[in-house]
């Protein structure tokens, strides 16, 4: 039943995944008509790019991937029908400032086209009453929070705290490969063109994003797969006291939320049965639904726009959102989800949303749960 939310302003409150949202900031695409696909982006969406990069239709000198406005059309209006849909549960959708045109940006030690803010949730985790700023790893995403920023002075003046961890300079050496090479995968088809400048004896930096991370009340999920993320784990668990931090040891390359998420005290959605052991042993004994099969018939037909790169997977459409602990919304275009979730006696808002593989997010990268009205509650006892 959709329940008013409360009167504006909120103060920021959200601790989990879960418990009933009353408002929420919603990323938006306007300007998404690239990928600048420089070493930090190749290295970034490996996983999915690599066997893209090695064929030879890949524009290897070619650094700056132009995305049909079709695409970022359709794709805008796949977000105002979340936006409505949110609305509709009574959830308050802030938004952040539009990018007026694209963004060139410079650092002294690399340029990158500026990604807009669409995947929300990346670079920024919301703890408990703290808004913590994250280190990006993708060059073209180091300004995105900018975009936030009217939101997080607003929250700010209703008394939140806000932190960021150090900005990362993200120069020549500064990304670990560790999670590729321990596999033996060879990571030149990222690295070749490498064309930052180097800070001598800076080495490997603190490089993470909020979505590596699931919380669940007085505990977080983290999933460190190399060096950099080592040390954000560090900084989260010397500045945010009053949480626990649990380490999850390389269960993706960096974000998480297209492999788990929790839906409710004791019950989980899970990519496969071989993600399990990487959780923390009490969420081992928790209920699960997996993702059921999808194939590319789920998927749109891009040949007639030429070459398109999916940077995300097709397990993309696991990324759901919760409006409370048993209303989620989730994508229309993966129906064998809706229904075994509908099995389980969750209410499904069912939204279009056509272009994840394209733009790399879900319903829960594009969403940045400001306010929930669950506290740090032990889910895990
Ligand atoms: N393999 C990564 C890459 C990726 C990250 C963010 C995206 O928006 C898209 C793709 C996926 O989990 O997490
Ligand atoms: N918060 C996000 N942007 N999450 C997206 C994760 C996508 C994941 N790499 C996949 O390809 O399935």
């Amino acid at each position: 039943m959709p329940q008013p939310a409360p009167a504006s302003p909120t103060a920021l409150n959200s601790f989990d995944e879960f418990t009933r949202l009353d408002e929420v900031v919603l990323g938006r695409a306007e300007h998404y008509d690239a990928h600048h696909t420089d070493t930090s982006w190749r290295l970034f969406f490996y996983d999915n790019v690599a066997p893209v990069l090695g064929r030879h239709a890949t524009p290897s000198g070619e650094e700056l991937l132009p995305i049909p406005g079709q695409l970022v059309d359709e794709l805008n209006e796949d977000i105002a029908g979340l936006a409505d849909a949110l609305t509709g549960c009574g959830v308050k959708v802030l938004r952040p400032a539009a990018p007026g045109k694209d963004i060139d940006i410079r650092s002294p030690h690399w340029d990158a086209r500026a990604t807009p803010p669409l995947n929300v949730r990346d670079q920024t985790i919301i703890l408990g009453n703290t808004i913590v700023e994250t280190a990006p790893h993708v060059r073209a995403r180091i300004f995105e929070n900018d975009l936030l920023k009217p939101a997080f002075y607003r929250y700010y003046q209703e008394g939140a705290n806000w932190l960021s961890m150090p900005r990362p300079a993200l120069a020549r050496d500064s990304l670990d490969t560790a999670y590729f090479t321990r596999q033996n995968l060879d990571v030149s088809r990222a690295t070749d063109s490498e064309s930052a400048g180097a800070i001598e004896g800076l080495g490997l930096e603190m490089v993470f994003d909020g979505a590596q991370c699931m919380r669940l009340g007085r505990d977080v999920l983290v999933n460190v797969a190399n060096h950099n993320h080592e040390l954000a784990l560090r900084w989260l668990r010397d500045n945010i006291r009053d949480l626990r931090f649990h380490r999850l040891d390389a269960m993706a390359d960096n974000h998480i939320d297209s492999v788990l998420v929790p839906l409710r005290p004791g019950l989980m959605l899970l990519r496969s049965p071989a993600y399990l052991k990487y959780l923390p042993a009490a969420m081992q004994s928790w209920d699960v639904i997996y993702a059921p099969e999808t194939d590319d018939s789920n998927f749109p037909d891009y040949s007639d726009l030429g070459f398109v790169i999916p940077i995300g997977s097709r397990y993309m459409d696991i990324n759901l959102l919760s409006i409370d602990e048993n209303t989620v919304v989730v994508n229309s275009l993966y129906p064998e989800l809706i229904e075994v979730l509908e099995g389980h006696g969750f209410t499904v808002v069912p939204v279009r949303h056509r272009h994840r593989r394209l733009f790399g997010g879900g319903f829960h990268c594009f969403t940045l749960d400001t306010v929930r009205r669950g506290g740090p509650e032990d889910y895990l006892s």
